[in-house]
């Protein structure tokens, strides 16, 4: 029996006039890989940037299941919410270019690694000792994702779909219990679209995380994920497992057409 992990219900999002989320209700389990499908302009990324705090609700609720019981996540603040275990990739690569592979991953380390402003200040037992974990642990996520060779060059001078891997490590160094992948194939060419494919399953063994995954490439979505919703103007079209999507015949009129 699968564990709960995030349960939105409701969620409307209005910009003026246009309603770009319409009444949208998910939920997503513990370890699962969840795929979010759906036309151009359908919602989709308004839905991650609701779930992550990054634009506020219009209605709804957002409840994310802790240890310590059910925390409702509305009107926490993006940092509040990674904090919380929700960690997420952006459509367009957002890296600290100038900066070394290595630095950008323990950058995103520091909102887990807690040191106050003294014993910073003071150089105490405790700061090296969170010095040294945060080396560890840098050096475990680059080794892991095969990025020991390219630490210390800096983020710009990566091949694209290096670049984009690079992301999802500075996501993962976090520690999230929920990962949000946004079109992370936009751009790649085949070969690198394989490398990701490869990518998300090592996560999903490796870390025993949930991720959800927008994407536009069908080959990749119907291959890796257990589970998908389909947006369609905002709305919700149909939930089910990547065989019955691509049997569903509203899907297949509205948006898979010939390809389905
Ligand atoms: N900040 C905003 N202000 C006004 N309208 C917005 C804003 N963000 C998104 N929209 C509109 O909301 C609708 C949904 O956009 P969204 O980016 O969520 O779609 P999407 O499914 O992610 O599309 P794509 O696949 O092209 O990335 C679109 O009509 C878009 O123009």
């Amino acid at each position: 029996m699968s564990s709960p992990l995030l349960t939105a219900t409701q969620l409307v999002k209005n910009f003026g006039g246009l309603t770009a989320v319409a009444n949208v209700s998910v939920h997503f389990d513990q370890n699962e890989l969840i795929g979010l499908i759906g036309p151009n302009g359908a919602g989709k990324t308004t839905l991650f940037n609701l779930l992550t705090g990054v634009t506020p609700v219009s209605s709804g609720t957002i409840s994310l299941y802790t240890d310590h019981g059910v925390q409702t996540l509305n009107g926490k603040k993006p940092a509040q919410i990674a904090q919380a275990g929700l960690s997420r990739t952006f459509q367009n690569i957002r890296l600290f270019k100038a900066l070394s592979v290595r630095d950008n991953v323990r950058i995103a380390m520091t909102n887990h690694y807690h040191e106050s402003f003294y014993s910073c200040l003071l150089r105490t037992p405790h700061f090296y000792r969170t010095e040294a974990a945060m080396t560890a642990a840098t050096q475990k996520l680059l080794a892991l994702f095969d990025l020991t060779a390219v630490a210390d060059q800096p983020a710009k001078n990566l091949p694209y779909g290096v670049q984009r891997r690079l992301e999802i490590v500075r996501a993962l160094a976090t520690k999230p219990k929920l990962l949000f992948l946004d079109e992370p194939a936009a751009g790649m060419n085949p070969e690198e679209t394989a490398d990701l494919t490869r990518l998300i399953r090592q996560i999903q063994q490796d870390f025993h995380i949930t991720v959800v995954l927008i994407e536009h490439d069908m080959s990749l979505v119907m291959n890796v994920v257990e589970r998908l919703y389909v947006l369609e103007h905002g709305a919700l079209l149909a939930e089910g497992t990547p065989s019955e999507i691509q049997k569903n015949p509203a899907v297949i009129k509205a948006y898979l057409g010939d390809d389905a």
